[in-house]
């Protein structure tokens, strides 16, 4: 059962074309991911299926409820993790989920039930009386999550959950992420960056400059490059490039100063090429390939790990104040 269906989905921002008729579905329990770039629309996709963006075009049901028509059923029917903080530092944990509790409409004594729910499945019981400000980036992420999950959603949205976070407070993020689809009769739609990240997806969308270019699973889509990625530096890149065209019918790219290529069964090969070579051999790398070779083969270039900007922050204020006033 699908429990978002998107159709022509898209949003304009005077000339800039953000989200270019996007045609998806998630199905229910799944955890979605939407990779791709800085800009590609990711966010503004997401803003629109919670309802805090009025789409240009196109249209979009979540929990079989209509984005436009059914503000107030989707939002009820969600809980949303955004880039950037914003829990009040200057309360305590309990104090700012007893007021996401508030919003929601939960009643104060089944919201104290909960509340106990939540905190524990994001190991934060024993911090819950202490101030917001006292917490780490990973604990504040936690926290955000748990209150995501306060009005038991049916989708979750994580966007970009752990940006920003040290390698070992995103493994333990996942961990929550992961326990909480075993756990809870959620689907989890969350977007990235990180490659990494995405391959716990059971599917990812890859988005690029407003549009969607691919769909399936981390493996199939992995499976799509065809074979394994040769990365191989030498004395002469120009002639071994020609050299692996004409003789092996690769394409080759150059990438970094060194060239890259695919082939399929890359232990017979390597000896092989190397036979046909007659200039030194700096470097030579194979590998499996990862979802950024699945990129650079849709988008012919590299999905780039940058920071979030003051444009995200400003977004996030926006997009807070119009969650407090539910219009
Ligand atoms: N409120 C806005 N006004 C004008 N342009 C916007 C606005 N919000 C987003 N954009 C533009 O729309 C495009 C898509 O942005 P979006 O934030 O959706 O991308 P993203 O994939 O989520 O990237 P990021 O991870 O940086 O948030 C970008 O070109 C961005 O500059």
């Amino acid at each position: 059962m699908n429990i978002i269906e998107v159709n022509g989905l898209t949003k304009k921002f005077k000339d800039i074309l953000a989200v270019d008729e996007v045609v998806f579905s998630v199905l229910k329990g799944e955890i979605f991911g939407f990779l791709g770039p800085n800009g590609a629309g990711k966010t503004t996709t997401i803003n629109m299926l919670c309802t805090l963006l009025k789409p240009t075009s196109g249209t979009a049901t979540l929990n079989g409820y209509d984005i436009i028509k059914e503000k107030n059923r989707v939002r009820d029917s969600i809980g949303l993790v955004f880039q950037d903080p914003s829990l009040d530092e200057q309360l305590t944990a309990r104090e700012n989920l007893e007021f996401h509790a508030l919003i929601y409409d939960v009643p104060l004594k089944v919201a104290r039930e909960r509340i106990k729910e939540v905190v524990h499945m994001v190991s934060l019981a024993d911090r819950i009386n202490d101030k917001v400000e006292t917490f780490s980036g990973g604990m504040k992420r936690r926290l955000e999550i748990a209150r995501g999950l306060l009005h038991h959603p049916k989708v979750l949205f994580l966007d970009e959950p752990t940006l920003g976070l040290d390698p070992q407070t995103r493994n333990h993020i996942w961990e929550y992420i992961l326990d909480l689809r075993r756990k809870k009769d959620i689907t989890i739609f969350l977007t990235t960056h990180y490659m990494d990240e995405a391959e716990n997806c059971d599917r990812i969308a890859i988005i690029d400059r407003g549009r969607i270019i691919a769909l399936d699973t981390p493996d199939n889509l992995k499976k799509s490059v065809g074979g394994d990625v040769i990365t191989l530096d030498t004395a002469d890149n120009e002639k071994a490039q020609k050299i692996i065209e004409s003789r092996f019918g690769r394409q080759v790219a150059i990438q970094n100063g060194a060239l890259r290529f695919e082939i399929e069964d890359s232990d017979r090969f390597i000896p092989q090429l190397f036979s046909k070579l007659d200039m030194e051999v700096i470097s030579i790398n194979a590998r499996r390939p990862t979802l950024d070779d699945v990129f650079l083969n849709l988008a012919g270039r590299a999905i780039r790990e940058e920071s979030a900007d003051a444009l995200g922050i400003a977004r996030a204020v926006v997009r807070a104040r119009r969650m407090r006033g539910r219009s």
